[in-house]
């Protein structure tokens, strides 16, 4: 596996921000919890907090699961360095918090409006020398914004220390999806247009916008989770095996697969918006971003060429589960009647492991006849939420859990007739599969069942 330096300090730019509150001080508690915070951890805020704040706001954030030894520990870590992030003198500040420490992470899990300004800030107070710089996505807008802000870091941050953050590559779930393939022939000899007829991913969440309405209005659907985390998940499920086991590897990998996939044609695509969208706070009442989209997506290579792929993701959907659907050819003669086809399911974050719907003779009695089974492969051990695996790889310095640049410019491109679409998005009811075009997308059989459904 190729590393960079192990960092000796994480400095957090956002700390106070909803997702350090959500996500980031409760998986660094985790880390520390297991013995793997090595680290301090140092919180920039413009609040005027002192260190006791941001105690206070982690055992808020961390919230019943406490042991109060496991806290006493985590927090003799955690220092804070107040200052507005626009200003040199924050700068001098956090140079004298990690003065002692040889290597440095940089977080930014701020709005990307300041993503520029604090790199360009750490270059001027010489914090970007033995240091990298993790960035919080979105990683643009387009692929245009997308180049612009990567021409921006690298004017402080070379390539190899830019770790431009998606969470689904932190999921064990997401990084089992290639161990699956390439550590199991079984798997692996059917996957290609010979053997597979379809191939559905779905990414459904059973909530709403909730509190995030200003950052999900000019966001939508495909910004938000199909550029990133269902692309990401596609790629892995359909590259040609990497040469070899390192990041370098995988994200050429990743990215040959992606420079194959055609631009996604609006005809190719359903959008829909839930019901009660127009009244989130911070959605503008005329709004048209789309909180549900399913689209048909085709890889123009060897291996998959002509096999129909589709892809779903909303909010209010029925469940909060994400499952790939790898649909098999079905037998050229049907000798034991017409089973149903067999399916490989990869589940996805929440339920990670791996099912199979085979066929086999269920009959009683004679004749024979095929029927479908489905086969249950459970998750080996309890999987880590993605987040302690980012902050892991974030200061032990390893970049596969973090996305390349050419697949964000690819990925990018992938996207880019759908994600300004202005006309209004059919509504649907909240609980439902999003509008009802969307449910004969993939044929007039329409999408699998996926687990928890
Ligand atoms: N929230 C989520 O669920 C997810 C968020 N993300 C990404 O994470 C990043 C952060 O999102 P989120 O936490 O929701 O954002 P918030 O708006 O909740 O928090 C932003 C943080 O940035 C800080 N900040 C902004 N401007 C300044 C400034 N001038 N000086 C100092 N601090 C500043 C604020 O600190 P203060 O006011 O204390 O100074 C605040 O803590 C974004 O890139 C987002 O896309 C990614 C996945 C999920
Ligand atoms: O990046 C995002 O991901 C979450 C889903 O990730 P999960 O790990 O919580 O399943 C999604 O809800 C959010 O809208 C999006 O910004």
């Amino acid at each position: 596996m190729s590393r960079g330096p192990v960092a000796s300090a994480l400095v957090i730019y956002g700390i106070t921000g909803d997702l350090a509150r959500k996500s980031l001080l409760p998986a660094l508690y985790r880390l520390a919890e297991r013995g793997r915070l090595h680290v301090p951890v140092i919180g920039v805020t413009r609040r005027s907090w002192t260190d006791d704040d941001l105690r206070a706001h982690a055992r808020a954030a961390i919230g019943d699961e406490l042991d109060e030894s496991v806290f006493d520990r985590f927090a003799s870590r955690l220092r804070i360095v107040d200052g507005d992030l626009t200003d040199p003198e924050t700068y001098r500040r956090i140079r004298d918090a990690v003065a002692d420490a040889p290597f440095v992470t940089h977080y930014m899990a701020t709005p990307p409006t300041q993503f520029t300004t604090i790199a360009d800030r750490l270059g001027q107070a010489g914090l970007n020398r033995d240091a990298r710089l993790v960035v919080e996505k979105p990683y643009g807008h387009d692929q245009a914004s997308a180049r612009a802000l990567d021409d921006d870091l690298h004017r402080t941050f070379a390539d190899d220390d830019l770790f431009r953050v998606d969470h689904y590559l932190g999921s064990e779930a997401v990084r089992g999806v290639p161990v699956a393939r390439f550590a199991n022939p079984i798997l692996e000899t059917v996957m290609n247009r010979d053997h597979v007829a379809s191939i559905q991913i779905t990414m459904a969440e059973d909530f709403d916008v909730a509190d995030r309405g200003a950052f999900y209005d000019p966001t939508g659907a495909v910004r938000d989770v199909v550029q990133n985390h269902l692309l990401q998940v596609l790629a892995l499920l359909t590259m040609d095996p990497p040469s070899c086991r390192d990041a370098l590897a995988e994200n050429v990998a990743k990215w040959e697969l992606m420079r194959a996939v055609r631009t996604i044609e609006p005809s190719d695509l359903v959008r829909g918006q839930y019901d009660g969208y127009l009244h989130v706070p911070g959605v503008h009442p005329d709004s048209t971003t789309e909180t549900f989209v399913a689209a048909g997506i085709w890889i123009d290579n060897w291996r998959w060429k002509g096999v129909p792929i589709h892809l779903r993701a909303g909010k209010c959907l029925p469940v909060t589960s994400a499952e790939a659907v790898v649909e098999l050819r079905e037998p050229p003669v049907s000798l034991y009647g017409h089973p149903e086809p067999n399916l490989i399911r990869l589940h996805l974050p929440k339920r990670h492991g791996l099912a199979l719907d085979l066929s086999l003779n269920r009959a009683e009695g004679q004749p024979v006849q095929a029927a479908a089974v489905p086969v249950q492969v459970p998750p080996v051990g309890v999987a880590e939420p993605p987040y302690e695996h980012v902050l892991e790889a974030a200061i032990v310095g390893d970049a596969a859990a973090f996305a390349s640049f050419p697949f964000i410019e690819e990925s990018w491109r992938v996207v880019s007739k759908i994600i300004d679409l202005d006309d209004a998005p059919p509504r649907y009811i909240p609980g439902t599969w999003g509008p009802g075009s969307s449910e004969t997308l993939p044929g007039p059989s329409g999408w699998h069942r996926i687990a928890g459904a």
